[in-house]
């Protein structure tokens, strides 16, 4: 069923209606009414809205929207089994799209891939988009190492459990990555995707595409500071051992409302593993 099975003037009359709040039933109930069967009539209704959320996207100048992982439905399931271990979802907001997860990794994996990681660190690089270098940068004050893809058989098995929790092709994200955060490191607020219009940002995207979606699990409890935060949506989120943030950015532009921070470690240190899922094959 595309948009252009109902009428410009009902189309017209739809988007009214739901930019006023009509819920889905009333949207639908002329539809029942002239004899359409409800899935039909849905299907028709989804299509309209759709289509004009995409041409305001396109008038507004916005990047086109690509699929991303959308893992976890909307009072859902609280506990999610994968790879023997209870997953728990915490809590989720729409716009940004973010999830908070537990027990993700046990404390016994936290500390594994911390010793894995702890002789590999480098000083952390950002992304030039003007240059298309990968710079260190007062904006990220942390140490990090990218953990080769199945470089031991944990990290193996901890890619495989977050693409199943995830919803996402194995090869369509980058290496994992350990990030090192000590007492004041912090990273300041950013967006996880390649900015579209830096000179930068043909040579990242030629490798799979464009980030879509981020996981950032935390592989030790700070003593204090460190949460990740979200500044436009006025969102943070403690960093504790095992927990993760999974959140994903269907536009590579602020609409997407994804521009988050690691806070600066009070006191303490701070280590997450980070996986970025691409729109294709990563390398
Ligand atoms: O350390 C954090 O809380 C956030 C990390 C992050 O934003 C990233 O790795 O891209
Ligand atoms: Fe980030």
């Amino acid at each position: 069923m595309n948009a252009d099975a109902l009428s410009p003037e009902f189309s017209q009359w739809l988007v009214i209606q739901a930019q006023a709040g009509a819920r889905p039933e009333q949207l639908i109930a002329p539809l029942l009414q002239a004899g359409w069967d409800e899935d039909a009539a849905s299907t028709a209704v989804d299509a309209v809205l759709r289509r004009f959320v995409a041409e305001q996207g396109q008038r507004q100048g916005l990047p086109p929207a690509v699929p991303v992982p959308t893992p976890f439905q909307l009072n859902g399931p609280s506990q999610i089994h994968i790879d023997g271990q209870a997953i728990h979802v915490l809590g989720s907001s729409l716009h940004p799209r973010v999830v908070l997860l537990g027990n993700v990794l046990s404390a016994d994996e936290c500390t594994q891939l911390i010793a894995t990681a702890r002789g590999r660190l480098q000083r952390s690089a950002t992304f030039n988009a003007v240059t298309g270098a990968n710079e260190a940068h007062q904006s990220r004050t942390s140490d990090g190492t990218y953990l080769p893809t199945a470089c031991t058989p944990l990290v193996a098995r901890i890619e495989q459990r977050i693409a199943d929790l995830v919803g996402w092709p194995l090869e369509q994200a980058e290496p994992l990555q350990v990030l090192h955060y000590g007492p004041g490191a912090e990273y300041q607020p950013h967006y996880d995707y390649f900015d579209p219009d830096g000179p930068g940002a043909e040579a990242a995207l030629r490798h799979g595409g464009q980030r879509v979606a981020t996981l950032v699990t935390y592989l030790n409890t700070p003593l204090s500071g460190g949460a990740t935060t979200f500044p436009d949506a006025g969102l943070e989120f403690a960093a504790v051992q095992g927990n993760a943030v999974f959140f994903s950015y269907d536009r590579a532009h602020p609409s997407s409302r994804t521009l988050h921070a690691g806070a600066p470690v009070i006191a303490g240190e701070k280590w997450v593993l980070t996986r970025w899922f691409r729109e294709r094959r990563f390398g």
